[in-house]
This record gives C-alpha cells, structure tokens and sequence, in this order.
C-alpha cells in the first residue's frame, strides 16, 4: 500500500514485478503466502430457508506478506463475505483457506483462536468495534486482555504505545468513542489490533465512511504500519480510484467469482475483462487519465440474484460482447498475461474489447446492446 503515490502518477511495470497467485511486488516473490485460498465458498440459507444464496462460489488466490490486495465489484458481488471469511468470521461451505501454510479447521478451540487473532478486520463503522462504554484505553486493552500473557502494566504501555503510533494524541486514552471523530475512531480500530501482531487486516470500506479530506491520512497510516511490520492487506473498497491507488494486486469480483486478477496498474489501465472496463467507465468522479476507460461501457441492469446465478459466463447477461458461447460455457480462469488472470472466453494478451466485438458482430448476440 502506498497512497503517497498520486493518481496520476501509476506504478512503474518494474516496481510491480509479478509471480501469479502471489504478490506484485518482487521481494515477495519467494515469500510463502500469508494467506492462500483455494476454491472458497460460501453460501447462505435464503431469507425464507428454502433457497441457498452463493455469495462466494469458488475463488482461489493468496496473498504474501506486505502485499495489499484490492477487491472491487458492485454492492452484491460477494466483497465482505470473502473478506469476513479470511478475518475467520464465517466458516468456509466449500473450498480452504491456509493461514500461513495451515488450514485451521480441526483445530481445538484454543489453539484456532490463537492462530486467528493475527488475522484481524476493520470495518466501515469506526464504532462497529468499539464499546461506547468503555474508555479509548478500556478499548485498546481489551484484546490484549482476551488474548492474555501480559500484565496490567504491560498492557496499559503497549496501549499507550500503539495510541501514539495510531498518531492520537495520549489525553485521548481516557475519553469515550463519542468525544472522537471517525478518523480518530478508525485510528483506534487500528491501534486496536497492533498488539494482535497481525499478518494480515481485512480493511473493507474502512474510509468509505470518513470525511474526503482525512481519508489520505488514514490510509497513510495503513501504509505506515505496513512499512513496519510488513503487515498484508485485503483491501476492499467501492471506490475503485483508492483502490487503485493502494493495491498491488486487484481482484474484481462479480456474483460470487473473480472476473480478473492482476497487478493492479495492469488492471486498471489494460483491463481484460468487459466487467472491470465497465466498472472503470462507470466511475462517477472523473478519475485520472490513466484509471480511464478508452471509451465508455455502460455497465445495465442490476447484478442477477445470485441464489440462482446465469448459466455459463455469470456476466453474460449485462455483457455488452456476450455470444452464444458464453451462456452455454463458464470461461476458464487463464493467465493471459504474466500473474494477470481472467475469467473471459475472449480476452487474450491484447485485451478483449476489440476482439470480442469483431467476433460479436458476426455472430448471435445474447447479451445487451453493444456499447
Ligand atoms: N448472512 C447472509 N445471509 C444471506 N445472504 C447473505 C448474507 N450475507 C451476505 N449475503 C448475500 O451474499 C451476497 C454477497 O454479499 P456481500 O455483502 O459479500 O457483497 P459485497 O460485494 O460486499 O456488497 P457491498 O459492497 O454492498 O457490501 C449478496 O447477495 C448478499 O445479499
């Protein structure tokens, strides 16, 4: 993570070196994941029982240490259930995820819970977290407390410690969550976890819910900690331009699946798949020159339900290149390009927009109009 880098300045290629299924950045490369996912799913009873929702239906990848790996795609796409799953949140229905080489399922109780502890979550609601009962030094104690091994004293230091380095201000240990503002709230949530020594932080939305103008100050601070104790995030964000800007992997997903996953400057300037050009276009703030999308691709219709997902491609149906083919097969997951994969019967290393018109023109289109 990095957001002292401009929007309009991209990574460089070189500083993005890839190995698939693993980091973008070169030192990672050898590095054993963090956090590995193979096939993962994740259903849910419908609201009246008699369905299964399929938030997440078999995705697979990992993540290294130090890495931030972005997942974007619209409200619905299976974002925060993933993300739930890698904090330990939700139980897998299909598939595992490894933390650090181990698969925790079997474990004793205790044993899961201590494995656990270093893969933590932030949320969107700087209050989801905190007790407003309790004081900021009650709040940053508490985990501590429930993972034991420390005395009162050392405890109330490491809180004192992790206050300052959440860039909060000593006084601020005896107020309550309401005397804070969110950004100090969300420094809290973050000050939280350090004692945890966390591999891994789930960071899903977690400036979505702050003022413009301090949302760079907190994802510095993300950057900061990551610089430091080489902390992995798995950044999930609506907000494909902060994404972009801190991820060094992209994931899109979309009904429960990855549509595409690459370095993220690949992604986001060389999309392959139709959705994630879609998604560029269908920014609303004017994003900078390089995030744009060549030429505008309007994303219809809302996201199907996914108790009961379109056959063959999950996007065909709003696709604007959709052919014959796409309902009748699920496209491979390919890399196409070094550690740059997509789930699209016609992308290729050249992209896909191009190609797949020049076919869809000739051939019977099952999807929207085109462009
Ligand atoms: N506890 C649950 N019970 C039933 N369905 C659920 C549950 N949690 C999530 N879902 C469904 O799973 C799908 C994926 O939801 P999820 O919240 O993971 O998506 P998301 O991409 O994070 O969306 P958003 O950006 O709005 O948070 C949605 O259709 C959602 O309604």
């Amino acid at each position: 993570m990095n957001p002292r880098e401009t929007l309009t300045s991209p990574r460089s290629e070189a500083s993005a070196g890839n190995v698939a299924g693993t980091a973008a950045r070169p030192e990672a490369e050898t590095a054993a994941p963090v956090i590995s996912v193979e096939d993962l799913a994740i259903a849910f009873p419908s609201l009246d029982g008699r369905e299964t929702v399929k938030a997440v239906d078999g995705v697979s990848f990992a993540i290294a240490p130090g890495e931030t790996f972005g997942i974007i795609g619209e409200s619905g796409s299976g974002k925060t259930t993933i993300g739930r799953a890698l904090a330990g949140l939700l139980p897998p229905t299909g598939g595992t995820i490894r933390y650090d080489g181990e698969d925790l399922r079997g474990m004793s109780r205790r044993d899961w819970r201590d494995r656990r502890r270093r893969y933590q979550i932030v949320f969107q609601d700087p209050n989801a977290a905190l007790d407003p009962r309790m004081t900021i030094l009650q709040s940053l104690i508490e985990p501590m407390k429930i993972a034991g091994g420390r005395s009162p004293e050392e405890m109330k230091a490491e809180a004192m410690r992790n206050l300052d380095r959440a860039g909060l201000r000593a006084e601020l240990a005896d107020r309550h969550p309401h005397e804070l503002s969110g950004g100090q709230k969300q420094r809290v949530n973050i000050a939280r976890v350090l004692p945890l020594n966390p591999r891994l932080i789930v960071c899903d939305e977690v400036v979505a819910a702050l003022d413009v103008s301090i949302r760079g100050e907190i994802l510095n601070l993300f950057a900061e900690l990551q610089r430091e104790f080489g902390i992995a995030y798995a950044f999930i964000a609506h907000d494909l331009a902060i994404v972009a800007q801190v991820s060094d992997r992209i994931a899109v997903t979309y009904l429960g699946r990855f549509m595409e996953l690459g370095p993220a400057e690949a992604v986001t300037e060389r999309p392959l798949h139709p959705y994630t050009a879609a998604l560029l276009s269908a920014e609303p703030r004017p994003l900078p020159a390089h995030l744009r999308a060549p030429r505008r691709i309007e994303l219809k219709g809302e996201i199907p339900s996914p108790v009961n997902p379109p056959s063959g491609c999950r996007f065909r149906t709003r696709c604007p290149h959709a052919q014959g083919l796409c309902a009748q097969q699920a496209p491979e997951w390919r890399e196409v390009r070094p550690g740059h994969h997509v789930a699209c019967h016609f992308a290729g290393p050249d992209g896909l927009v191009e190609h797949a018109s020049q076919q869809s023109s000739a051939k019977t289109d099952t999807g929207g109009d085109h462009r």
